[in-house]
């Protein structure tokens, strides 16, 4: 469907790969529906925020590497409707953060987040506005997958039903020790709708998928890391200088692959993302006309004088 979404867009906008890289350099452009589709992102964006509580923290830091953080611990983390709209505007924030190259999602107090809050989904449950939140979503999901970041979930306590989906959403998932990843929405009378059956799949495998939605399989990180939807285990560390907290695990992780200069990394990322999107001849495409952007750039030009030795 993304996929698709994606080839309509492009073929509305005429030339196809110079359309999607030049999508990829436009922000807030990633999304999956619009007016077109009869999306009212004015009116979905309203109806949310009469559903209030808890926020989306952004913290954009020097080293390049930003943290949004779920804050909402009184509901273990659960988006309220206004948490989604903060999400919406968050990820815009990132979008135009021309000196990023790395994203952390965590949540607050030790817990990633139960999905969506059962209390705005009880007032919202007829079916009309379920798929206006449900595309909603999945072009904000959408948009962060694609954000030009290296991006990880930091995944403390749980990750339920839309929180299990979230993590999807990133480049890499860290999962804490005693921590769970869990579909739950076949419980709920439900499935994904949040875009993270689409991308459970593309992670790992369609078999894997069936048996994780349905049986609502309790993920923990041994069996994330078995099935490859886990990258790594994080455990309580002690060092001299004293507790070295998840956060600070998951920024060092992270910090391996986003050494070095923006636009190499951004450019990184791209060429990635679209490789896992694209039919190879459009990524080849694309991948050339990112190759035009970093290609005799500063950082380019710079690596060529100092005559390197890759031992
Ligand atoms: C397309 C999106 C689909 C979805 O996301 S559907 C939503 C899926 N999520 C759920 O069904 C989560 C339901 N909650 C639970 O299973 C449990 O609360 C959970 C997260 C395992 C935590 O269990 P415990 O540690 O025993 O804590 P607890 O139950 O006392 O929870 C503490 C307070 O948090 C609240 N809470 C947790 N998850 C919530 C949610 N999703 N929406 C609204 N409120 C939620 C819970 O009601 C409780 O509040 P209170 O203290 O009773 O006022």
């Amino acid at each position: 469907m993304v996929l698709c979404a994606l080839r309509r867009q492009l073929l509305r906008s005429g030339s196809r790969c110079g359309t999607w890289t030049r999508l990829l350099q436009r922000p807030s452009s990633g999304c999956v529906y619009s007016s077109t589709d009869g999306f009212n992102h004015q009116e979905i964006r309203e109806k949310l925020q009469a559903f209030p509580g808890g926020s989306i923290d952004l913290l954009k830091q020097d080293s390049g590497i930003a943290v949004l953080t779920i804050n909402n611990p009184s509901r273990m983390n659960a988006f309220s409707g206004s948490m989604m709209v903060d999400l919406e505007e968050r990820v815009t924030q990132l979008e135009n953060w021309t000196g990023g190259k790395g994203l952390i999602v965590q949540g607050a107090a030790e817990t990633f987040c139960s999905g969506s809050d059962l209390n705005a989904v009880r007032a919202i449950s007829n079916p009309q506005d379920g798929m206006k939140m449900c595309m909603f979503m999945q072009n904000t999901l959408t948009r962060l997958v694609r954000l030009p970041l290296i991006s990880v979930a930091l995944v403390e306590g749980r990750a339920l039903g839309g929180g299990a989906e979230l993590t999807t959403a990133c480049d890499f998932r860290l999962m804490a020790s005693g921590s769970v990843i869990q579909f739950v929405h076949k419980h709920m009378g439900l499935v994904p709708g949040w875009g993270g059956a689409a991308r459970l799949v593309r992670l790992v495998g369609s078999q894997n998928a069936l048996k994780l939605l349905g049986g609502a399989v309790k993920v923990d990180p041994e069996l994330g890391l078995h099935i490859g939807l886990s990258d790594e285990v994080l455990e309580a560390q002690q060092e001299a200088e004293g507790v070295v907290t998840l956060l600070q695990q998951a920024e060092n992780w992270l910090s391996r692959y986003t050494k070095g200069p923006a636009p190499v990394i951004q450019a990184v990322k791209k060429v990635v993302l679209s490789g896992r999107e694209l039919p190879l001849s459009d990524a080849l495409r694309t991948e050339k006309d990112v190759f035009g952007t970093v290609w005799g750039g500063p950082a380019n030009l710079q690596a060529l004088a100092s005559k390197p030795k890759h031992k």
